[in-house]
């Protein structure tokens, strides 16, 4: 398996693949002047390679799944993150120490879980979202496509939020987000919308 992007999320992407006994190759980075990563080469894209993406940036992940189809690896979650075994979990999706992901949850591709989310029972997340470190999504909430939920913040039960929307960090969430908003604060305002996604 090889991981896209020599940086910190990529380093920790690395951490966890390491953890879950997967070999790492090495990353793949066209921006990374160096020969080597944490001791590990820099190496061109092979068809054949299973790749992670380690970027947190929700539009680059998409722009590279769009480029590079059907190399995904499966899922990869930390082995001190709590998942339950409902779950659906997408391909390239990262679950990061000390998550808890309750029952019936949906989870698609390419998303990040990240250092202590909470993830509450019969939420549905779709592909390329980020759910920040200790950031909180109560029961039902749903999260649309690329949409990234910031440190801290927490979702009351039942909330649906739109498409490629941010939600600031420690924002606190209690009505339905439309696609594409930036919300901050406690209750959570729209301080503008994002013009692309
Ligand atoms: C492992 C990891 O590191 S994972 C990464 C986790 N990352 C995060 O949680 C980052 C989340 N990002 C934020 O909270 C950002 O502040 C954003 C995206 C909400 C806003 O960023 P920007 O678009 O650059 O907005 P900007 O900084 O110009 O602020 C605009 C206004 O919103 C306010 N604001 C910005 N963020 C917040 C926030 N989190 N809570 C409350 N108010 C905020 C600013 O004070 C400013 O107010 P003003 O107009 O009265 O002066």
């Amino acid at each position: 398996m090889k991981i896209f992007g020599a940086s910190g999320h990529g380093k920790v992407v690395n951490a966890i693949a390491t953890d879950n006994g997967i070999v790492v190759e090495g990353f793949i980075d066209d921006n990374y002047q160096k020969d080597t990563y944490l001791g590990l080469p820099i190496c061109k894209i092979q068809d054949f390679d299973e790749i992670i993406i380690g970027i947190g940036d929700n539009s680059i992940r998409k722009k590279l799944a769009d480029k590079y189809k059907n190399q995904w690896h499966k899922a990869i979650i930390h082995s001190r993150a709590i998942v339950s075994l409902q779950d659906e979990i997408g391909f390239g999706t990262v679950i990061m120490p000390n998550a808890v992901v309750n029952e019936s949850i949906s989870i698609g591709n390419h998303c990040i879980i990240n250092t202590s989310a909470v993830v509450e029972h019969d939420c549905i997340i779709k592909d390329f979202v980020h759910i920040s470190p200790n950031a909180t999504l109560s029961g039902g909430v749903s999260v649309d496509v690329g949409t990234h939920i910031g440190a801290g913040a927490v979702v009351i039960p039942g909330i649906k939020i739109g498409r490629w929307c941010t939600i600031g960090a420690g924002a606190v969430i209690i009505k339905d987000v439309p696609d594409y908003a930036v919300v901050v604060g406690n209750p959570g305002r729209i301080i503008k919308f994002k013009e692309i996604d």
